[in-house]
C-alpha cells in the first residue's frame, strides 16, 4: 500500500474498493496522507447470504462429489442404493425437529443468513461476534421476533465449535480472526456438521480444516474463500477433499449486485476528486 501511495504521488486523494472487506488498504497509511477511502457495503449483503446457503446445501448433500460422479461418466454404471450420496438435511422436519446454525461473526450478512435459515424451519441460533464487536442483544432480539426463531443466543467459541450443526464464518479478516478455526476448534465440532467460510480464508486454517475432512472430525465444508487463495489449484489439500466444495470467492457475484457495487465504487471516485465527501467511506 505505501508503495502504491508513493507511486501515485501527493494528487491521489480518494481509493474505492469494490468490496466490504478493506483489509487490504492500509487505512493508517491512507488517513497519514489524508486519501479518502470509500467501500460497498450492503449493497452485496443479499448476494453473499445466498452464496452462503448455497454452500451449505452443496456441502451437506455433496454436490461436489455427486456432480463431479456424472461429469466422470459414473452414473451409467451405478446400481442405486438408498443411502448412496447422502448427507444430512439442513431444513428440520417432524423426524428431525432440531437444528442449530452457527455464526462466528454476526454482522449483516450473517443476519440475512439467518432471514434465510428461518425459512429453512431452523429456530435455534447461536453466534459468537467477531473481536471487539459491539454488544448486539438489542439486534438478537429484533431479529429473533422478526424471523420467528426461537432463540439467538451468543457462545463462546468452544459451544459455537461443539453445537453448530451448520456453522457459518462471516467474519472479517486481519490478525485479530487469523486461524481461529483451527485443528482445535474443529477437533470440537460434530462429525455431522458442516462449516461454510464466506468471510476471509485466514480465518481458516487450510492445513487442519483439510485433516478434519479426511480423518472424518466434520462432515463438509464449503468455501468461498480460502487462505492461499488465489494460488488454490487441483492439487490443493482442500481441493482434493471430496467432501469439501470450493468457488473462487464470488460470493457477491450476482449481475446485479455487481453492477450496483461498481456505480458505488465509481462515485466514490467522482467525489474524491471532486474534493467532496463520499457517498459510503470507511471511517
Ligand atoms: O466484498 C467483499 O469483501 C467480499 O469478499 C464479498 O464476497
Amino acid at each position: 500500500m505505501q508503495e502504491l501511495v508513493d507511486a501515485a504521488g501527493p494528487t491521489l486523494r480518494v481509493v474505492s474498493t469494490i468490496s466490504v472487506g478493506h483489509e487490504h488498504i492500509d487505512l493508517k497509511v491512507t488517513a497519514e496522507r489524508n486519501i479518502q477511502v470509500g467501500y460497498t457495503p450492503d449493497i452485496l449483503t443479499d448476494a453473499v447470504a445466498d452464496s452462503a446457503v448455497m454452500l451449505a446445501l452443496m456441502a451437506s448433500r455433496r454436490a461436489g462429489q455427486s456432480y463431479s460422479f456424472v461429469k466422470d461418466n459414473q452414473w451409467p454404471s451405478f446400481h442405486w442404493t438408498p443411502f448412496a450420496f447422502c448427507g444430512p438435511q439442513l431444513s428440520t422436519t417432524s423426524f428431525s425437529p432440531t437444528r442449530t446454525v452457527g455464526f462466528l461473526g454476526f454482522g449483516r450478512i450473517a443476519h440475512a443468513v439467518v432471514k434465510r435459515v428461518a425459512a429453512f424451519g431452523i429456530t435455534h441460533c447461536i453466534y459468537t461476534p467477531r473481536p471487539g464487536a459491539a454488544d448486539q442483544s438489542v439486534r438478537d432480539t429484533q431479529l429473533r421476533d422478526a424471523h420467528g426463531l426461537v432463540s439467538v443466543t451468543p457462545v463462546d467459541l468452544p459451544t459455537l465449535a461443539r453445537e453448530s450443526d451448520v456453522l457459518f464464518v462471516l467474519a472479517p479478516g486481519g490478525s485479530a480472526t487469523r486461524h481461529i478455526i483451527n485443528a482445535e476448534f474443529l477437533r470440537q465440532m460434530r462429525a455431522t456438521s458442516v462449516l461454510v467460510n464466506n468471510g476471509r480464508g485466514s480465518i481458516v486454517d487450510s492445513a487442519a480444516l483439510a485433516r478434519a475432512l479426511a480423518e472424518g472430525w466434520i462432515w463438509g465444508a464449503g468455501l468461498d474463500v480460502v487462505d492461499e487463495e488465489p494460488q488454490v489449484g487441483p492439487e490443493h489439500p482442500l481441493v482434493r477433499e471430496p467432501r469439501c466444495v470450493v468457488l473462487p470467492h464470488i460470493g457477491s457475484a450476482a449481475s446485479e449486485t455487481r453492477a450496483e457495487m461498481a456505480t458505488l465504487t465509481a462515485r466514490n471516485v467522482l467525489a474524491g476528486v471532486m474534493g467532496e465527501p463520499l457517498p459510503v467511506a470507511i471511517q
